[in-house]
């Protein structure tokens, strides 16, 4: 008995009901599939055991043959059909021969348990009815090009579509509907895998429901003189029969192109430069021409072929470029996918090479690897059909569907997404790139325009070094790439690793055009990356002229420092065009600024009302603001309540120096050390700013004069400020002048309060701590009362040092708090210190630093990257000791 059905295709059972009129098309549960292909492997495993007896010599008998076939017939019962009878072809009941049992098991290697080559050759019979193993449902679903050839004494005729074979000794073809119902009905010759439905073939049983077909010569070529090749039966009664059919145009090759997957309109191992060309003479013409053509090729097969096959086979001249039965190596499979041999790999497939062969020599790659880097679809699918694994990773974790991307192989891209292959994966050792990456670095459209219509969401895949699809484009300058990967929700604004936006990447190569469209889709010209550079920085490095220009025209900031404290004219090759463009910039930049701080109002003249030695004026150029009056402005600390603190004079200790107390002898000067101003009154560059020394001025108990130099704080505000609005921190402090470092600037003055007291407060915002660790804890409050000092906001990078410093007292839970420069301050610079990690810690749960400082610490992009951090060593393995 015969099963004809596809493996694949596990929703049905099919019986070619409508070409033999015999059969029956029934439809069989994935179950009642499992349980045929168990089945199988049983009688697999049972019939290479016989098969093993009887290359022993032992003779298989009659009751076994028999006991097979009831077992199969219970196999089948098990499947309930009821027409079990129809199901089963006459020719195979009965006298059922073990051959026939044998070939069965062959048909499907795919069992493992027997190889066709050791069977076929001893046992030449049909497999006219069996579908292979993996023709399944890409197969049917997709247009094919049949690969049947008819023969008409010696004329072939290529016709159109199913894999299927007549015997094992012929390639696996691709049929059509008509030609699978004629391999059915055993019209195709399992010798030659020619079609016999007109001129001279033999008949196994001319008068039979379903006549068995060959050339008498093909079954002496492939030893089954004696029997049918088809049933196994005694071929003596077989006659010859010659079915007379004018064929107008003997070779058809089918006018449309083979969508997807396609095959050789023509079998490869049938050159069609040696089909008989397609003309309107009559038949005669064209077998004598094929005749000729046979003899100046001298390749007749006689010579191998028996006395009884003297006549020259009519389809001769085929078998002679058929190529002999070469034992190839696996290797040959990925060397014939890799050149798209159809038809070798085909064969080789058929001959059992693992369709799944690691190429060791070539990254561990499989032959789907190969076929899909070179774009042979056909050789894909025949693979794909062959069972090789659409997703097999190389050594490089690339996959098939990969290298087909990144070749531009659109059709073999199609091929393999639709028979299944995933496109999320990730290459390990370029990256982690998806399929999507690689073919966008490229700049494949229509590849990248195919995957995105499959996968959309992956559009902003990020690969290893955070980067997407879109940043590939735009670093190869794929600028239709780029305006696809848009209109397809690329985000223009996710950073990479490195913290970089997609303008930074156009900016560094350069891409003018595709910065503007960048610019247009709102990608932020501000953004700068971990290292502190914006788009300019990096176009300026660069020396991409035409960025820079189009960048500053958009309003970049030429003054802008990155983490080196280097502007974009920092970064440019000095005179280059690019440094001219910037300094143009800055100079006009500069001067639209000082203009544009003439035009902010000024509120206030001075809002210490005098009581500072220089006046402080408040302006404002933000908003409508008007200078601040919630609070008074004191120029030293006061009390609101009984603060005891100790001012009595004989408690002070004082110097007794006649000079200017610079020497090391004035006693005010050793309580700290030494005096630390230089004669304009500032601290030294040594002057320790991580610890910063408590300062003891000279006071009114001491001998020298009011005027000598360890008196700096005590003599007030010197430098010359200004309270501003600025954009994002409220209000704040500038210095109006250049002033060097180790300057003093001004005191934080304030309400000097009780720790207790401090915590009663709602409004915490201006406490400042006197943590001097001896005696109580007090704060200064400056909300109500203050001075500039209120106003200073802080900074990631400061430039402000504050130092307790006494003067009039030395009671140490008061001392004063001074502010210097800790580095030099250019006018119109905001002045700023830092207010500790304490204050961030309470404060950020409410806001962020504004302070845009590229070593900002308490942003909400620091705060992030240092909560990952926070989580990155949590996660680490707990540190093991091993004692
Ligand atoms: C001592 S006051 C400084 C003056 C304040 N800007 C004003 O308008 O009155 C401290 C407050 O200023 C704001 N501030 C100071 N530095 C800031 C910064 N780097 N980022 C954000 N806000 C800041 C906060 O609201 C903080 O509570």
């Amino acid at each position: 008995m015969i099963i004809l059905f596809s493996l694949q295709k596990e929703s049905s059972f099919v019986k070619a009901e409508q070409e033999s009129g015999r059969e029956k098309r029934v439809d069989l549960t994935h179950r009642e599939i499992c349980e045929i292909k168990e089945s199988q492997a049983l009688l697999a495993e049972q019939c290479e055991e016989k098969a093993t007896d009887l290359s022993k010599g032992n003779k298989m008998e009659e009751e076994d043959s028999c006991s097979k076939q009831e077992y199969t017939e219970l196999t089948l019962e098990s499947l309930d059909l009821k027409a079990q009878e129809e199901l089963f072809s006459p020719s195979l009941s009965g006298k059922f021969t073990q051959r026939r049992f044998t070939h069965f098991v062959i048909s499907f290697p795919a069992d493992g348990e027997v190889t066709e080559t050791d069977l076929s050759e001893e046992l030449p019979l049909c497999c006219c009815r069996m579908e292979t193993p993996c023709s399944g449902e890409s197969l049917s679903q997709t247009e094919h090009t049949c690969m049947a050839t008819e023969s008409v004494d010696g004329l072939v005729n290529v016709l159109k579509h199913e894999m299927m074979r007549p015997s094992n000794t012929v390639h696996l073809l691709v049929l059509c509907e008509d030609h699978r119902a004629g391999m059915v009905k055993h019209q195709c010759c399992p010798g030659c895998g020619l079609f016999c439905r007109a001129g001279s073939f033999m008949e196994c049983r001319p008068y039979g429901s379903i006549s068995h077909r060959f050339h008498r010569g093909c079954a002496s070529v492939i030893k089954a003189q004696s029997f049918c090749p088809h049933c196994g039966e005694d071929a003596t009664g077989a006659q010859e029969v010659t079915v007379p059919k004018t064929i107008s145009n003997p070779v058809t090759v089918p006018k449309a192109e083979p969508v997807l997957p396609s095959v050789p309109a023509v079998p490869a191992v049938y050159p069609v430069a040696l089909l008989p060309v397609v003309s309107t003479r009559p038949l005669i013409h064209r077998a004598k021409k094929t005749t000729e053509l046979e003899r100046s090729l001298d390749t007749s097969p006689n010579s191998t072929l028996t006395d009884a096959d003297t006549t020259p086979h009519p389809l001769s001249f085929v078998y002679s470029m058929r190529p002999k039965k070469v034992k190839y190596h696996t290797k040959q499979l990925y060397i014939s996918a890799h050149h798209g041999e159809l038809q070798k790999v085909i064969h080789l497939l058929v001959d059992g090479k693992d369709p799944n062969y690691l190429m060791y020599s070539q990254n561990k790659r499989t032959p789907l690897h190969a076929a899909a880097s070179e774009g042979h679809q056909e050789v894909c699918h025949m693979l794909v059909q062959a069972g090789a694994n659409l997703d097999m990773f190389d050594e490089e974790q690339r996959t098939p569907l990969m290298d087909a991307c990144e070749n531009n192989h659109l059709d073999t891209v199609k091929y393999l997404l639709r028979a299944g292959a995933a496109l999320s994966h990730k290459v390990s050792d370029i990256k982690g790139s998806t399929c999507l990456h690689l073919a966008a670095k490229l700049g494949h459209y229509d590849v990248v325009q195919h995957l995105l219509s499959k996968a959309s969401k992956q559009v902003n895949c990020q690969d290893d070094g955070g980067w997407t699809p879109i940043t590939w484009a735009i670093e190869y300058k794929h600028r239709e790439l780029v305006l696809l990967l848009l209109s397809r929700g690329a985000d223009v604004n996710i950073r990479d690793k490195e913290e970089n936006i997609c303008l930074h990447w156009a900016a560094l190569s350069g891409s003018n055009d595709i910065a503007q469209i960048l610019l247009d889709a709102r990608c932020d010209l501000h953004a700068v990356n971990v290292h502190g550079d914006s788009t300019l920085h990096i176009a300026a490095r660069e020396n991409q002229l035409e960025c820079v220009t189009l960048l500053l025209s958009q309003g970049a900031d030429v003054n802008l420092k990155n983490r080196e404290g280097e502007t974009p004219l920092d970064c440019c090759i000095y005179n280059s065009k690019v440094w001219v463009s910037l300094k143009t910039n800055k100079k006009l930049t500069d001067a639209r600024r000082s203009r544009d701080s003439h035009r902010e109002k000024v509120l206030s003249r001075d809002i210490s009302r005098g009581y500072e030695a220089v006046p402080i004026a408040c302006v404002n150029g933000v908003d409508s603001d008007s200078c601040p009056d919630n609070y008074k402005y004191v120029p030293d600390s006061c009390v609101t309540s009984p603060i005891n603190i100790d001012k009595d004079i004989t408690h002070l200790q004082h110097c007794v120096c006649t000079d200017d107390c610079s020497s090391n002898t004035c006693m005010c000067a050793q309580l700290s050390l030494r005096c630390w101003y230089d004669k304009e009154g500032r601290l030294p560059l040594e002057f320790c700013q991580k610890e910063p020394p408590v300062l003891f001025e000279c006071n009114h108990a001491c001998s020298c004069w009011r005027s000598c130099r360890n008196r700096v704080v005590q003599n007030g505000l010197r430098a010359r400020l200004q309270l501003y609005k600025t954009q994002r921190m409220g209000w704040g402090v500038r210095a109006l002048q250049d002033i060097p470092q180790g300057t003093f600037i001004c005191e934080y003055v304030g309400e000097i309060i009780t720790d207790a007291e401090a915590d009663g407060r709602e409004n915490d915002s201006f406490l400042f701590t006197l943590d001097n660790k001896v005696g109580d804890v007090h704060c200064i409050d400056a909300r109500l009362f203050g001075n500039i000092g209120r106003f200073i906001n802080h900074l990631c990078e400061p430039n402000l040092l504050a130092v307790r410093v006494f003067t009039m007292h030395q009671d140490l839970r008061f001392p004063r708090i001074a502010f210097f420069s800790r580095k030099p301050i250019q006018s119109g610079d905001q002045i700023g210190f830092d207010y500790g990690d304490h204050f961030w810690k309470v404060k950020s749960k409410y806001y962020s630093c504004q302070c845009f400082s590229p070593r900002c610490r308490h942003s909400s992009a620091a705060r992030a990257q240092s909560y990952r951090l926070v989580l990155n060593l949590m996660l680490l393995p707990p540190i093991k000791l091993y004692i």
